[in-house]
């Protein structure tokens, strides 16, 4: 993985390098009230009490927001999204989904609950970085193991606090989700920063080979009991199921072995013909960063199991299904991220509270006869979920395992689990 000078991985767009010339010294030209020190009143240098505004978010629109900078250092570029979940940072940092794009926390004060390694919904942080408005001086949560700044550091992913992440969260409602480049490197010039933010682009990469696995693992990790829920009617029979992982939570995989699961992850490349050889009960498409119409691989090995086995798709896997089943895919204006949008379940008439997380989604007006439109998202009626009967399709476009937001939608695995079952009965 491409790594720039300051060894901040270039995760977004390795073919996307800035030359590195290591910055040069800045010499803090300081005037301020503090009384100085003999030789720093001779060189103009002055140890500030305070973090001083060391980075820059660069817009593609030319906006340039100036921050302090906290985690890793160095340049980066990405799509810049708010998502305005009230708790969950960090299976939000943790999230493969966010690959090539900063996130925008709006609810203002982060990081208070420090982390700890539970909650983690990947192997790694796939963001290009967090954007906040207030990061927490201190942690108190019985939890933590530490701090977010640390974790970020370790982690090599970029934060910046003390911005005006409301004024950018309504730049980006009124003109849809820009490209930006964060920086904390002094030598770069704000003209360079803004030709680098206009130079990318998020669509029409493939984001998903550079966060799925790199071999097939069973999922053997076992929900702790004081986290487990809904798993009481569980079936007494085992189902077996391939999850392609796209960018797969861990909370997927910890909800489906909730419900009896026995769950093989397979990688995004992973042929179909040695899926149906592994002769699955199911097949889970997970989420995933990035454009669904730049997998065009990805539509194919779906394609190719549909009608096969039962099939249940998760956001991008929805998208891929969608796709798979002659729909379009198109991008919103700034998405949906967070964790309190309505959703109407069209089979049961329930509004559920969902967990959201994407900025692509499925023209509904472009699915064939036979495809039902099954959930829609109430504040703007796009489509949040489809089925296909006579394949045994189900997908949603948000996120039944919640990590984080509502569990309302959890009833969701236990329909897969009957959509395996009935399937495995009528053979
Ligand atoms: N969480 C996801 O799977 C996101 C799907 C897709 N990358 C989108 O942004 O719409």
């Amino acid at each position: 993985m491409a790594l720039n000078a300051m060894g901040v991985s270039l995760r977004t767009n390795p073919s996307f390098c800035f030359s590195q010339n290591p910055p040069k010294p800045t010499l803090l030209t300081v005037r301020c009230s503090l009384p100085l020190s003999s030789d720093s009143a001779a060189t103009g240098l002055a140890e500030r009490p305070w973090k001083v505004a060391d980075a820059r978010l660069v817009l593609e629109d030319g906006s340039i927001w100036r921050a302090k900078s906290f985690g890793a250092s160095g340049t980066q570029v990405g799509e810049v999204v708010f998502n305005t979940s009230l708790t969950g940072y960090q299976e939000i940092l943790t999230d493969p989904s966010y690959a090539g794009q900063f996130v925008l926390m709006t609810n203002p004060h982060i990081g208070n609950t420090g982390v700890n390694f539970d909650d983690e919904e990947s192997r790694q942080c796939f963001l290009a970085g967090l954007v906040v408005r207030s990061l927490s001086i201190t942690t108190s949560n019985w939890r933590c193991v530490e701090t977010l700044s640390d974790y970020l550091a370790k982690r090599n992913i970029m934060g910046i606090y003390d911005v005006d992440t409301r004024a950018i969260t309504r730049r980006l409602r009124q003109d849809g989700s820009l490209i930006g480049v964060l920086s904390t490197e002094q030598s770069r010039s704000d003209e360079e920063l803004l030709t680098m933010s206009r130079s990318w682009d998020i669509v029409g990469i493939d984001l998903i080979s550079g966060v799925t696995c790199n071999a097939p693992y069973e999922w053997v990790d076992e929900t702790k009991s004081e986290w487990d829920f809904n798993s009481d009617g569980r079936d007494q029979e085992t189902y077996r199921v391939i999850a392609y992982d796209f960018g797969i939570k861990h909370n997927i995989l910890r909800r489906l072995a909730s419900y009896g699961c026995k769950i093989t992850v397979v990688p995004s490349s992973w042929p179909a013909g040695e899926t149906l050889k592994m002769k699955p009960d199911g097949v889970l498409f997970s989420n995933g960063p990035g454009d669904p119409s730049a997998v065009p691989y990805a539509v194919e090995t779906v394609k190719e199991i549909l009608g096969k086995v039962p099939v249940f798709g998760i956001c991008m896997g929805h998208q891929l299904l969608g796709q798979a089943l002659g729909g379009k895919t198109f991008k919103m204006k700034f998405g949906h991220h967070g964790g309190n949008h309505p959703v109407r379940n069209l089979c049961n008439d329930r509004v559920e509270i969902s967990a959201q997380n994407h900025n692509y989604a499925v023209d509904p007006a472009s699915l064939p006869d036979g495809v039902e439109v099954t959930h829609v998202n109430l504040n703007d009626g796009s489509c949040a979920g489809l089925a296909y009967p006579t394949l045994n399709v189900m997908s949603l476009q948000y996120h039944p395992e919640a990590s984080p937001g509502p569990h309302d939608s959890d009833c969701a695995f236990r329909e897969f689990i009957e959509l395996m079952k009935s399937t495995k009965q009528a053979a």
